[in-house]
């Protein structure tokens, strides 16, 4: 059984754990930075990145999973977790004293945050996701995208964009909501949600380096 972290200080960490343990892992709650220990992948949930982030900092998790993260561990993020994972944040937000919030990065990537706007808040799609022969149903909550993308950064899923507004050559075919670089694999999306489990299948296999 795979030992996964689930970083629980806030989101949606009770449906990972669901997931998780439904493909037959076991996940385990982190919330300090010595449960970071002797894992062999961690999940980082939906919710609201700039508070984990906010509370990464503030219990001492976030320098210990950035060395981590450094040093290869695999880690899966959905939403909030997307960009956690990202190296940079576009419209990051600011805190009461101004000071701009914190991902831990590892993804060579651009993410805009709440990027598909008002009109589309939330919403769910059938999309194509490379290496799945049949369509994820992929639900969207105040969704980042991934703006642009490194050389090293595995595109494996886009949604047309909302506003119908492409750069010609650059989204032509839409913008990215799934990526992988590495170790490392983010959706803009929530499978944990709805059941969707191949993401997280995806993920345990790449732990067991099968994928
Ligand atoms: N469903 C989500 O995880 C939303 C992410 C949220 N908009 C953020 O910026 O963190």
């Amino acid at each position: 059984m795979n030992r996964i972290g689930v970083l629980a200080l806030q989101g949606d960490v009770r449906e990972h754990v669901q997931m998780l343990r439904r493909l037959g892992a076991d996940p385990v709650p982190v919330r300090r930075p010595e449960e970071l220990d002797g894992l062999e992948g961690l999940v980082l949930p939906g919710g609201e990145s700039t508070v984990i982030d906010k509370l990464a900092r503030t219990y001492g998790v976030a320098p210990v999973l950035k060395q981590r993260i450094a040093e290869g561990l695999p880690v899966y993020g959905s939403c909030a977790g997307m960009i956690l994972l990202a190296d940079t944040i576009a419209d990051a937000s600011t805190d009461s004293a101004g000071n701009p919030q914190q991902s831990f990065g590892g993804i060579d990537m651009v993410v805009r945050r709440n990027a598909f706007g008002r009109q589309v808040d939330s919403f769910e799609s059938d999309i194509d996701f490379e290496g799945f022969t049949d369509p994820v149903r992929a639900v969207f909550i105040r969704a980042p995208w991934v703006e642009t993308a490194g050389a090293g950064v595995r595109v494996l899923a886009r949604v047309p964009d909302p506003e119908g507004q492409m750069r010609p050559g650059v989204d032509s075919v839409g913008r990215i909501v799934a990526v992988r670089s590495g170790n490392l694999l983010a959706t803009s999306f929530h499978p944990e949600v709805n059941g969707e489990s191949r993401i997280h299948e995806l993920f345990i296999k790449m732990i067991r380096g099968d994928a």
